[in-house]
């Protein structure tokens, strides 16, 4: 793949305030995954039980082998200089089974341990509750589709908050709940691998807003003390109109209601997208069904979702073009027929080796300008945002990505007044990319799988990064 040169990044400082950081998640990165007495997460079951399901028949058993090498890798960020670090914790090294009785004192003791350390390093933790690793006897009762894993989901982030509390102050409950409901319980792609496009797909999107305002609530209402701020991860995609027509700015705005905003609007105004209320409610009517496919909210249950933000993770690494499409064929009921917009990518954007993620760096700046004005959140954190790329530690491709989001982050900052207050590249390293197991990097830091070690080594772009964040300057030289 041939990636041209970035260009125009700006030679402006950050502002002094602006938290520079790294991100991974439990499963991908921490291995150990039966050691002192963790369950057994979807994760585990859905690797284990039919190889095929990973591209290269690989698991997250080992991974990064960060369960023992977290001190290394507290080093690794004190060399980046970064002042931030978004990891995950694994629910089920806390409960096992998701339910209370299962309590294992030695993960909370290990994460305590953890926090306090990176505190010790001047490195903020920023920590998930939920990086898809759902309890597999959860999974087994429904998962995201069973209300009550939402009651199960609260009673876990209450011992993390307790435990965890004094040491942490930003929180994240949920990660990209969107691509667990798609990918998870509608392509099958993830686990659990269900198939469930028609409906599944909804009632997932709504268990999972309620376990985040169940946890977001307990924060508040119990551990108000400790100070910290609670939000959910949701993660976007810059839409821009294939076209200058006016059908297809129209089918942007439905493409962008659709994904983020099926979970942003709940959360930040209240209640889903009037579209997804309507084309939905419709197209569930023409169907014969007596109720919308897209689960209505109690008026009760609207009340407790709104407003449970104190700031907005946002994951963003791609551009996608929208066009409008013929209404599909009513028949069997498909979130993606029910969307009813047409996707595709611009041929100047550069692709990377993962199908989904093109660079086209503007698309940081119009999507932050986007999420500023409609849900006025007071601040924004970027949360995740990376580049794919086969093993290479000459990551070239990499670097220029970054450079180019980042300066339209700060042309967003600076230009646009956006509030954004720090950034987590994914990823601090290379780690267990999921279904693509490890044929797909995203790390700054490159792992070796093949050694027992697991031995790590600066990429190009980490080296860049990391004077990046010590000089908060993009390039060579700034002005101040
Ligand atoms: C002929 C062309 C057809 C084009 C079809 C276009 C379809 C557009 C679909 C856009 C899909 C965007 C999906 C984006 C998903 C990401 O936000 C998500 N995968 C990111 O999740 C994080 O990913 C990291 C790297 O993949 C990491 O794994 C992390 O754990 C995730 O949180």
């Amino acid at each position: 793949i041939y990636i041209p040169k970035a260009t125009n990044i700006t030679n402006r400082k950050f502002p002094s305030t602006f938290i520079w950081g790294a991100a991974t998640a439990a499963y991908q990165i921490e291995g150990a995954w039966d050691e002192d007495g963790k369950g057994e997460s979807m994760w585990d079951r859905f690797v284990h039980s039919d190889p095929t399901h990973i591209d290269d028949r690989s698991t997250g058993d080992v991974a990064c082998d960060s369960y023992h090498k977290w001190q290394e890798d507290i080093e690794l960020l004190k060399q980046l200089n970064v002042k931030l670090y978004r990891f995950s914790v694994a629910w089920t090294r806390i409960l096992p089974t998701g339910y209370l009785e299962s309590f294992n004192q030695a993960g909370v003791d290990y994460y305590v341990n953890f926090v306090k350390a990176l505190r010790a390093a001047e490195i903020e933790p920023m920590v998930t509750l939920y990086h898809w690793d759902l309890p597999q006897t959860l999974s087994e009762q429904g998962g995201w589709l069973n209300d009550s894993t939402a009651d199960r989901f609260g009673d876990y982030a209450r011992i993390v908050f307790k435990n965890l509390g004094p040491y942490v102050k930003l929180w994240a409950t949920i990660n990209e709940p969107k691509t667990t409901c798609t990918q998870g319980y509608a392509s099958g792609e993830m686990a659990p691998g269900l198939k469930l496009v028609g409906d599944g797909i909804y009632q997932c999107a709504r268990v999972q807003l309620l376990a985040h305002a169940t946890a977001y609530h307990i924060y508040h209402d119990e551990f108000a003390d400790q100070g910290g701020n609670v939000t959910i991860v949701i993660d976007a995609t810059y839409n821009e109109p294939l076209t200058d027509s006016a059908a297809d700015a129209e089918a942007a705005e439905w493409e962008f209601e659709f994904n983020l905003g099926w979970y942003a609007n709940p959360v930040y105004l209240g209640d889903w997208p009037q579209i997804m209320i309507d084309r939905v409610g419709n197209r569930s009517k023409a169907e014969g069904l007596s109720q919308s496919r897209l689960p209505p909210w109690s008026k009760d249950e609207l009340e407790f979702v709104k407003g449970t933000f104190d700031y907005f993770a946002l994951n963003m690494y791609t551009a996608v073009a929208v066009n409008a499409i013929d209404e599909p064929p009513i028949g069997t009921g498909n979130y993606y027929l029910d969307k009813g917009t047409g996707t595709s990518y611009k041929p100047e954007w550069t692709p990377s080796i993962a199908g989904w993620l093109y660079s086209y760096p503007y698309g940081m700046r119009g999507l932050l300008n986007r999420v500023w004005s409609k849900y006025n959140p007071g601040s924004i954190y970027v949360t995740e945002n990376g580049w794919a790329t086969t093993e290479d530690l000459n990551d070239q491709g990499r670097l220029e990505y970054l450079q180019g989001y980042l300066s339209n982050m700060l042309d967003a900052i600076l230009e646009d007044g956006v509030v954004v207050d720090g950034y987590t590249t994914w990823s601090l390293m290379d780690n267990f990319e999921w279904a693509r197991g490890y044929t797909q990097r995203y790390g700054i830091i490159d792992v070796d799988f093949n050694s027992p070690n697991r031995t790590r080594t600066f990429k190009d772009s980490a080296k860049w990064y990391s004077q990046t964040a010590a000089t908060y300057c993009l390039v060579d030289t700034c002005v101040d």
